[in-house]
């Protein structure tokens, strides 16, 4: 049945698949106790994991409520825990037998004979290792397809490692679910800032003037964790930062960007902008590529200290890489996405730096920056110059400044996941990447991770940089290749004393 647009309201089952795992007790969990909590979950809705782990129900409710945030003990939260308790279920079985699928299906009816009316919906979501995703789908399709609603998968990324095999699994999940009922997940699209990336650029004329190849001079999108990847270096190893942040993460926030304006919100019309934009980037030459890896500094592991990671591996732990966009609005702009583990701090931003003013009567005047904080604390802010209070004219660096915290005092911003489900269960698409945006994607990073893993040629070596550092020395020049300029000496931030200038 078609389903887009069409909101399951009651009578729905969810399903976890790998429900013992990493992602479902941090992420999915929670952010199905914080939709049920906000009443945003369909009437009725029961939630069943399921995992080879073999587990009673008291200990999976202890782990998937484990992560569920109440840091001030109140006693609506403790009593809404203990109510979602109740509506989930374990059962455990193998991602491959036929018999464990008959078996949860006759858990699921079980649960289903309970309901009101003929309809029932069945929201399937992959918390799993990309290995299992194919045998789990395809299982799924025969023995637990409700033929009596509608049928939707959620699909947790990697979605392949390089676009043969992301075609590959494409096309085997094509054989069982169409795409109207699947909903390929990057959690980035979930997050509040991201979201409001279209409505900044497409709700204010005064941005959207300035938001071309005439006005903007370099743009960075920055991801950086304060941690390295212990415990999860053998997976990481096997990816690496590219498809870890950047094929992903970083370029579904450029798509969103620097599309150009879609004719409605309607998802395809999103997607057909963001498909089109991407069509337009190259893919990425070793030249515009700096890559690193951490070394042990401050007491901290190098990341080859891992025993899980080969003595000798090459795998980039930072990347920056430069994209370019071969359309009018873009052509000469520098997009620079940059991710690393191991950093000094935990940041997620995107930095527009705007051209120089014409010369004249100013000289080494700051450019104007509009930066739009991710995470943590989501701001937007514009740098811009402002004369200097008082009896002489001088152009001084400050900005204006949208900090969510102080600006909305009481918004509740929905961690991204709460916002993804909850587009799944109401089948809107527009905040997941659909199959030729990933095709797209993975064209502009393959030959790049080819070349990374040493397909053409010796594998190159990244450069390395202390754990908690700002990343490797030679970033600033690489960046400043670009064009990219810091800021004129005098910029304070959040408060300019003028006895200091
Ligand atoms: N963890 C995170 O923060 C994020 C994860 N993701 C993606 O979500 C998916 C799940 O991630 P995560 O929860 O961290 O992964 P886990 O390694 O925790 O795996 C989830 C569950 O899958 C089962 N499993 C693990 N390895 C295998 C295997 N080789 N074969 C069969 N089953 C296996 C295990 O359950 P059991 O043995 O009980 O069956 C495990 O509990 C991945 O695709 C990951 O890339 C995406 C964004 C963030
Ligand atoms: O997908 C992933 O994202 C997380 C970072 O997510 P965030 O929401 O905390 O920014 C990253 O740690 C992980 O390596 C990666 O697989």
């Amino acid at each position: 049945m078609a389903s887009t647009n069409i909101e399951f309201k009651d009578n729905t089952l969810v399903v976890v698949f790998g429900a013992s795992g990493d992602l479902a007790k941090k992420k999915t969990f929670p952010a199905l106790f914080g939709l049920y909590r906000d009443n945003f979950l369909p009437k009725g809705v029961h939630i069943v994991g399921y995992a080879r782990t073999k587990m009673d129900e008291a200990e999976f409710h202890k782990r998937a409520t484990q992560y569920i945030k109440n840091p001030d003990n109140s006693p609506e939260i403790t009593e809404k825990i203990e109510e979602f308790k109740k509506l989930s279920s374990y059962i455990s079985g193998s991602y491959e037998d036929s018999d464990a699928f008959e078996n949860l299906e006759k858990h699921l009816q079980g649960i289903e004979s309970a309901y009101q009316g003929d309809e029932t919906h069945r929201l399937f979501y992959l918390a799993l290792p990309p290995s299992v995703f194919i045998p789990v789908a395809t299982n799924v399709k025969k023995f637990n397809y409700t033929t009596k609603g509608i049928n939707r998968i959620i699909v947790e990324k990697p979605f392949g490692r390089d676009l043969d095999s992301s075609r590959e699994l494409l096309g085997s999940l094509k054989k069982s679910w169409t795409e109207d009922e699947t909903f390929r997940i990057d959690h980035y699209l979930g997050k509040e800032m991201v979201k409001n990336i279209l409505v900044l650029r497409f709700a204010n004329i005064a941005l959207n003037a300035a938001w071309d190849k005439n006005s903007i001079s370099s743009v960075q999108i920055t991801f950086k964790e304060p941690f390295g990847t212990e415990g999860r270096g053998g997976y990481f190893d096997e990816f690496g930062i590219i498809r870890d942040i950047l094929q992903n993460h970083l370029l579904q926030v450029l798509s969103v960007l620097t599309m150009e304006r879609p004719v409605s919100f309607a998802s395809e019309d999103i997607r057909d902008e963001k498909v089109k934009v991407l069509r337009a980037i190259p893919p990425i030459e070793p030249s515009d590529t700096l890559l690193g890896q951490y070394v042990a500094a401050n007491g901290k592991p190098g990341y080859l200290d891992d025993d899980t990671v080969p003595h000798n591996s090459v795998c980039p732990t930072f990347a920056a890489t430069t994209l370019w966009i071969h359309n009018p609005r873009w052509e000469g702009v520098p997009f620079i996405l940059k991710a690393g583990k191991a950093l000094n701090e935990a940041k997620v931003e995107v930095r527009i730096q705007f051209k120089d003013v014409t010369q004249g009567i100013f000289k080494d005047i700051s450019r104007n920056e509009l930066v739009l904080r991710i995470q943590p604390s989501e701001a937007v802010y514009l740098k811009l110059n402002t004369k200097t209070p008082g009896l002489y004219t001088r152009a001084l660096p400050t900005e204006m400044d949208l900090t969510y915290k102080r600006r909305f005092q009481d918004a509740k911003i929905p961690e991204a996941y709460e916002a993804l489900i909850l587009d799944a269960l109401k089948g809107d698409h527009s905040n997941f990447v659909r199959d030729d945006e990933l095709d797209v994607a993975w064209k502009i990073f393959t030959p790049i991770l080819h070349w990374i893993e040493g397909k053409n040629g010796a594998a190159p070596k990244p450069v390395p940089y202390p754990y908690g550092s700002r990343g490797p020395k030679e970033l600033d020049a690489f960046i400043g290749k670009y064009g990219f300029r810091r800021s004129q000496e005098g910029y304070v931030w959040p408060v300019t004393s003028l006895s200091n200038l």
